[in-house]
C-alpha cells in the first residue's frame, strides 16, 4: 500500500489513495489508530483518505482523527491533501475537494504554499463564557461548516510563558465541557503586540496540543475581525510548527468568506510495510 505523509505548518498527516487501494471504509477507524500511533507506526495527527467525488468536486477527503474518530473537516489537511491532489494530477491548480463538512476549494500559491476556502462557520457565538473550576473563561464558539466542526476560541493572557502542564489540564477540560455538546478543538490564543498573535490549540480526537490548526486559526481570526480586533485582511497568526495566514470577508457581523494560506512539506512516500495493518 503506498502512502505519503505530509505537514502543514507541523500538523501532520498519512495520506493513503483509496482510488488506488481500494479499502473498505470500515477499516478507517482502526488504520488510522494504528498508523498514527508515533512509536509503533509512522505516526501523525490525523489520516485522510482520497476517495471518488459523489457531488462534482475532483474528489473527495475522509479525516480521520489520531484516536480513529472521524472529523468533518481538517484545514491544514485540506492544504496538503490539494498539494497532493495537485501533485498527482487529481486535480489542477484551482480544486474542489469534497468533506463531510462541505466543498472546500483550493488553489496553489507556489510549490509548497497553498489555499484554501474553509467553510463558512454555521454558528459564531462571541459571548460563550464557560467556567471551570470556580473560572469564567471569556470563550467564543465557533462552527465550520455543516455539519459543523467544532471549535472554542479562548483569549488567554501569557499563553506563550504558561506551563504546558496548566494549559494541558485547561485543554482537557474545555475540550469535553458540557458547553460544548459536539465537543471542542479548544484554540487558546494571546495578542502579544500589533500583528502578533500567538495561538495554541488542543485538538478534539488527538486529546493533545497539534503543532497547528487550520479551522481552528480560521475561527480564532473569525472572532477577532468581528470583535474588532484585527481588520480581517491577511491576518498573520503564530503557532508552535509556523505561520498560517488567514482572510476573513465579512458583511456586518456576518462572515461570509474565509480563506486560509500556508506552507505544507511532503515529508515522505513510500511503501507502507507495519506487519499489524488491522486490515
Ligand atoms: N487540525 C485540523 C482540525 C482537525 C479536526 C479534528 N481535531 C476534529 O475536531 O475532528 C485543522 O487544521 O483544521
Amino acid at each position: 500500500m503506498q502512502f505519503w505523509k505530509m505537514n502543514g505548518a507541523g500538523n501532520d498527516f498519512i495520506i493513503l489513495n483509496n482510488l488506488q487501494e481500494g479499502l473498505s471504509a470500515d477499516c478507517f477507524p482502526a488504520l488510522a489508530r494504528r498508523l498514527c500511533e508515533r512509536r509503533l507506526s509512522i505516526g501523525a495527527d490525523g489520516l485522510m483518505v482520497v476517495e471518488r467525488p459523489q457531488s462534482g468536486g475532483d474528489y473527495r477527503m475522509l479525516f480521520y482523527n489520531s484516536d480513529g474518530s472521524a472529523g468533518e473537516m481538517c484545514g491544514n489537511g485540506a492544504r496538503c491533501i490539494c498539494r497532493y491532489g495537485y501533485e498527482i494530477g487529481l486535480a489542477g491548480e484551482l480544486q474542489r475537494v469534497e468533506t463531510t463538512a462541505g466543498l472546500v476549494t483550493g488553489r496553489r500559491i507556489t510549490r509548497r504554499q497553498y489555499k484554501i476556502e474553509l467553510n463558512r462557520p454555521t454558528t459564531l457565538r462571541l459571548d460563550y463564557p464557560v467556567e471551570v473550576d470556580g473560572k469564567t473563561y471569556p470563550c467564543s464558539y465557533v462552527e465550520l461548516g455543516d455539519p459543523g466542526l467544532p471549535h472554542a476560541v479562548v483569549p488567554l493572557p501569557g499563553l506563550r510563558g504558561r506551563p504546558e502542564a496548566e494549559l494541558f489540564a485547561l485543554g482537557r477540560k474545555l475540550r469535553a465541557h458540557p458547553a460544548f455538546p459536539k465537543g471542542a478543538n479548544v484554540n487558546f490564543f494571546d495578542v502579544e503586540g500589533p500583528g502578533r498573535i500567538w495561538e495554541r490549540t488542543f485538538e478534539r480526537g488527538v486529546e493533545g496540543f497539534t503543532y497547528a490548526c487550520g479551522t481552528g486559526t480560521g475561527s480564532v481570526a473569525a472572532v477577532l475581525t468581528l470583535q474588532g480586533a484585527v481588520s480581517g485582511r491577511a491576518v498573520a497568526v503564530q503557532m508552535t510548527g509556523g505561520e498560517l495566514v488567514v482572510d476573513v470577508e465579512r458583511r456586518g457581523s456576518t462572515v461570509e468568506h474565509l480563506f486560509l494560506t500556508g506552507p505544507t512539506n511532503m515529508v515522505a512516500k513510500g511503501e507502507l510495510t507495519d506487519e499489524e495493518l488491522p486490515l
